[in-house]
Order: C-alpha cells, then structure tokens, then sequence
C-alpha cells in the first residue's frame, strides 16, 4: 500500500507544502529549530500502506506498495477559532465532544488478542472488527513484517517469499491481491526469468512460474506498508481497511522494529478498525482526488463519513486545510510576503496553526497532521514569548503523540524529534525569559505510562508464577505423601498408615 509518484499528482496544487509543519523559519529565532528534527524523523514514524502506483510518497501515510503510510481537556486548541473557516463545523459527529485524552492509566484495556477480529466483508473483503471497547491510545498490533523490501522493489518480492516458511508462505498467500494498472508485473517477472538461470524448465513451467511470481509481486504490491526506507507485508496489519477519517494509526517503530497500530480515538466493540491509506497530503485532498488515488492505487471506491458528505462540509474543510497549511508554509519559508493566506506576523501565523487544529479535530483527522500542527502552533506561540500557550501546545503535542505512537522513540528522541525534546525546549526557554513553566509532573505521568504499565504486568506475572509454584510444590509433597502411604501399606498389609 506504499503509494507511487508521478501518476497521482495535482499540477495545480504544489503539495510539498503539507510537510510545513515542522519546518523551521528562516528567522533569527532558535525556536523552531527542533522542528525540523521532527520532520524527518516522524517519517518513520508515519509509513502509510502503499501500492506500487503513483501517490505522493508520504511521510506519515499508512499500508504502501511501490506505488506504496490526544488532547488535554483544556486545550485551548478546541475553542480558539480565528481565520477564515470557523463556519466549518458539523462533519465528524464526535468533534464537539472530540477531546482526545492521554491513554488512561487507569483504563483496563482488554487483552490485544480479544480486542479485534478478522471478518469477511461483503464490499471490502476482509476486515478487522472491534470485539471490545478500545480507549484511545492503545496499541492494538504490534508485529514484525513477513517481507521487507528496499523502496521500489516490489519486482524482488519473489525471492524473499520463497525463504519464507510454510507457516508464513500460508498467512501471505490468503492476503488480498490487486494488481494496480500501470505495474506490470508479467513483464518483470519474465525479465528476471530470462536473466535467470531457468533453462531447465519448459513452457509450461515457465508459464506457471510467471503466474505464481505476478502474484507474489501484486500481493505484496496490494498490502505493503512503508517500513523507514523499505516497504513491509505485515500479516495483520495487512488486513486493515481505509478510510479517509481513521480511526487507528498505524506506523513503524524504528525502536521496536515493529509496526505498531494505536487507537487514535475511543473505538466501540462491533466498530470496523480503519486506517488511511493516503496520510501526509492526501488526507488534505478533496473527495474527487482521493476517489482517483484510491481507485487507481487500491482498486476501490471509499465511502467512508468524509466521502459520503453530501453537504460540502468536508471538502470545504480539507480544502481550507491545504490552503491555510500552503500560506502557513510560505510564511515559515519566509516567502510569499503579501499573497493571500500567507500570515504577515508570528501572530497571526499562530491563529492560522490554530484554525488547522481545529479544522483538523473537527474533521476527525486527529493523528501525525495534528502532531505537526500543535508544534506548529507552539512554535509560534513561543516566538511570540506567549510561554503559557507553547507549552500546552506542546503537551497537547505530546498527547498525541503518545497516542498514535506509543512512548518507545528512541529513534525520535535521538534526532531531538520527539515532543519531549521540543517541551524542554519550550522550557528552557522560557526559564531564561524567568517564566518557569508547570505541569512537569502531569507530563512525566503521561510519558511514564508504557513503563509503569509494564512494570505492573511484570510484577503481576512473577506473583502468578509464585503462587503456580507454589500450587505445584503442595500438589508434590500431597503425592508424596500418598505414594508413602501406599508403599507403607503394601509393606505391612492390615496395618494403617
Ligand atoms: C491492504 S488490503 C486490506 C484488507 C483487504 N480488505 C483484505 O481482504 O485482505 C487493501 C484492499 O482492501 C480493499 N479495501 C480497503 N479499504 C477499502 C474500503 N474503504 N472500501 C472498499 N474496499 C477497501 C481494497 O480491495 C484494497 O485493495
């Protein structure tokens, strides 16, 4: 599901602006400098599925093919509206109640191996359903890949799918197949067959082989994510549909090699788990040009909330989005002094980062566009040495992040990407403006979660062995004593022991 480049590109739109968020602006200030880090780094954090066809390669996307991946209660975000769209509302039925909270503590989230299961659909094929309630934040898959290719090379998927094992070979082979229009697979796998010493086999062989390598490819090609700089088939993952208003997300964890999928938002049991196939930019498209790069990446029609709006709502949104991150883009820049959109201070660049939060909550997109658009709006509030808002923007930041991606980044944390970075940042400089900041201790609460909870998992095993071996050692010195007893009386019949 790794999505392609070239094909899917709108001429009239110059779509690089979406990565603006965690640009740095080209003034003096040393506030935005993290930002950058983040960029890069949550790219691989935010692989999409990709289909060998020709989307936007995409940082934060989701499954992928060659052509191939929340908020504290107070959050000023939700009630600051400014600019041009604060009629925008009415979409996503939970924004007004949409206030995305750090994974509870206290939330007694079901077992991972009871909270999905896997359903065949009558229009999508298989699916994965909820069997439980999921509070937001929790890690609902965790896994390794079965392949992992270098980008652009679904061609070579054969040879790693020939070492896979029986088991393995059996889990890929059911994965769905969809060959997109413009690979063609038939012609790869004949020309590496003529490269290849294959001159011992005969027409019919040779034909069979060609059929059974073309499946290969176009299954990896239907369901890979991008994995960092690879492309990944992940048995589970793989089976998770899309929608262009998520409510999982999905991305590879560089710490853990492992490709992580979290609840971005409360899921009901009975609930199908979806993800978006287009992330990055696409999530800013309107309708009409997500139908095209879906149809052509994926072979499908969505008709998920955002798709089936028929008021407007939702293009009116997306397309208010892509604008103001464009102008947004062009002021971090330093460029497009003037144009319209294109905030003219730090001021008003920060009304226009909170608008994009709310447009993005109310649009239900609440994962890496809204991780990017909170440090924008922290980055900006700091410049305007407004330290109370930057530093809740950069916990909401955090919160989000915990979220969509768990606290294991250490990748994120090296390249000083992650929000615990940019919060000491904010901190630090506020210190030397002589504000010194708060909620340290709410902070270190939400980040310690993964830790304490597996602190008491731990500690729960060992007591479970403890009373298992204790259980075991009574059951022993019970049969002990019978077999004693028995003995006892077999060695002086008529006499009780
Ligand atoms: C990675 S697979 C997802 C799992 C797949 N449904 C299965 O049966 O294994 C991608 C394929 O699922 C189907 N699909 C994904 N999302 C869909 C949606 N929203 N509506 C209809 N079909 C969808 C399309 O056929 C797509 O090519």
């Amino acid at each position: 599901m790794a999505q392609t480049t070239g094909a899917m590109a709108h001429p009239d739109r110059n779509l690089n602006h979406i990565y603006f968020f965690i640009r740095s602006p080209p003034t003096s200030s040393t506030t935005d400098v993290q930002g950058d880090a983040s960029s890069a780094a949550l790219s691989d954090q935010c692989a999409s599925p990709t289909s060998g066809s020709a989307v936007t390669s995409n940082p934060c996307a989701s499954p992928s093919s060659e052509v191939a991946s929340l908020s504290s209660s107070h959050t000023e975000a939700n009630t600051v509206t400014s600019g041009s769209s604060s009629s925008l509302t009415g979409l996503n039925p939970n924004a007004r109640d949409f206030t995305p909270k750090p994974h509870s503590t206290k939330a007694s989230a079901p077992k991972a191996s009871r909270l999905y299961e896997l359903r065949h659909t009558d229009d999508k094929g298989y699916a994965l359903y909820a069997t439980a309630f999921i509070p937001i934040g929790t890690r609902i898959i965790c896994e390794g890949p079965l392949i992992r290719l270098a980008e652009n090379q679904v061609h070579l998927a054969w040879a790693p799918y020939c070492r896979l094992s029986k088991k393995q070979k059996a889990a890929y082979d059911k994965l769905h197949y969809f060959k997109p229009e413009h690979m063609d697979l038939e012609s790869v796998s004949r020309s590496c067959l003529i490269n290849g010493p294959n001159d011992d086999l005969n027409e019919i062989e040779i034909e069979r082989l060609v059929a059974e390598q073309v499946r290969v490819m176009g299954t990896f090609a239907a369901n890979n994510f991008a994995t960092g700089r690879g492309l990944s088939v992940f048995e589970t993952a793989a089976r998770l549909n899309h929608s262009c208003v998520p409510n999982v997300h999905h991305s590879f964890n560089p710490t853990l090699q492992k490709q992580t999928v979290h609840a971005v938002r409360d899921i009901h049991p009975g609930e199908e788990l979806v993800t978006t196939y287009l992330g990055g930019q696409g999530s800013y498209f309107i309708h009409s040009q997500r139908m095209d790069m879906l149809y052509q990446g994926y072979g499908f029609t969505c008709t998920c909330p955002a798709c089936s709006d028929t008021t407007g709502i939702s293009d009116t949104r997306r397309d208010a989005l892509a604008t103001l991150a464009w102008g947004l883009q062009r002021f971090i820049e330093g460029a497009g002094h003037g144009e319209p959109y294109v905030p003219a201070t730090s001021g008003t660049a920060l009304q226009q980062a909170e608008t994009i939060v709310r447009l993005l909550i109310e649009e239900g997109l609440v994962s890496i566009e809204l991780i990017k658009a909170y440090r924008t709006a922290s980055t900006q509030a700091l410049n305007m040495k407004d330290f109370s808002k930057a530093i809740e923007y950069a916990y909401n930041e955090a919160e989000v992040e915990r979220n969509c991606l768990g606290t294991e980044l250490d990748d994120l944390k090296k390249l000083g990407a992650a929000s615990a970075g940019w919060i000491e940042h904010v901190r630090e400089v506020a210190a030397a403006a002589g504000v010194i900041l708060g909620r340290a201790k709410k902070y270190k609460k939400l980040m310690a979660t993964d830790e304490q909870k597996s602190q008491a998992a731990k500690k729960k095993n060992e007591a479970k062995k403890r009373k298992r071996a204790v259980k075991k050692e009574k059951e022993r010195v019970e049969m002990e004593a019978e077999r004693q007893k028995k003995e006892y009386e077999a060695s002086f019949p008529g006499l009780k022991a």
